[in-house]
């Protein structure tokens, strides 16, 4: 039996298959603001994302994804922490169990209900199985999600669950602006990880955007009830990370607080 979210087949038990889990670039972390530097080379995140790539939503059994066309320039990811431009090639959620808990980072902490994965490819080199295992290949921009407010973008996404119940289903999902998606501020924090799920290859540069976008409780049910999505906290015992970095758009603000 694979990989899963088990209390036999979960985080606990990844290394024994992908031994990497005990590596030093290994994801989820928690993040605390107060120990993050302030790296004024950073620059400002830049997401293009034409609606016309969107493909199609898959229930790959441990979440559901939204995949793109990828085999242009049109969605893409620059400017930030990192340097070239790299492809959205999916986007997927980690959902928890109940209101208190389902995000892969935290905050201090704090888990959130969800958090949301954009995940982007390295265009120096030739395809995302290429890129998934080199050091700078990935890019992935994650976002929490807070109970709060509905949010009309994402219902569209969750109202796609009804036909995809089942590991494997997939159905087509198109013209969906994944920039509808985002918070109003791309502040970020940005460190150099890992995949979250097996085969959790170090090869993901992290952009962890600090404003949270609102999921409501009816939405956050209506998830729960359509699929079982499980999530990975930090994994006890893991490597103190990296510091990381953080970059106020516009104003550079030198050693200012959060
Ligand atoms: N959760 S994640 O974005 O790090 C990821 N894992 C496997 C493919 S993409
Ligand atoms: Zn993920």
């Amino acid at each position: 039996h694979g990989w899963g979210y088990g209390a036999t087949n979960g985080p606990d038990f990844w290394a024994d298959n992908f031994p990497i889990a005990n590596g030093p670039r290994q994801s989820p972390i928690n993040i605390v603001p107060k120990e993050t530097q302030y790296d004024p080379s950073l620059k400002a995140l830049k997401l293009r994302y034409d609606p016309f790539n969107a493909k199609g939503i898959l229930n790959n059994g441990h979440s559901f994804q939204v995949d793109f066309v990828d085999d242009t320039d049109s969605s893409t990811l620059t400017g930030g922490p990192v340097s070239g431009t790299y492809r959205l090639r999916q986007f997927h959620f980690h959902w928890g169990g109940s209101d208190d808990r389902g995000s892969e980072h935290t905050v201090n902490g704090i888990k959130f209900p969800c958090e949301l994965h954009l995940v982007h490819w390295n265009t120096k080199y030739p395809s995302f199985g290429e890129a998934a295992d080199k050091p700078d290949g990935l890019a992935v921009v994650g976002v929490f999600l807070k109970i709060g407010a509905a949010n009309p973008r994402l219902q569209k996404v969750l109202d796609a669950l009804d036909v995809i119940k089942n590991k494997g289903k997939q159905t087509t999902f198109a013209n969906f602006d994944a920039k509808t998606l985002l918070p109003g501020s791309l502040d970020y924090w940005t460190y150099d990880g890992s995949l979250t799920t097996p085969p959790l290859l170090e090869s993901v540069t992290w952009i962890v955007l600090k404003e949270p976008i609102s999921v409501s409780p009816a939405q956050h049910t209506e998830q729960q009830r359509k699929t079982r999505m499980k999530t990975t906290t930090p994994r006890d015992g893991q490597v103190p990370q990296p510091s990381l970095h953080w970059r106020r758009r516009g104003s550079m603000l030198h050693g200012g607080q959060l």
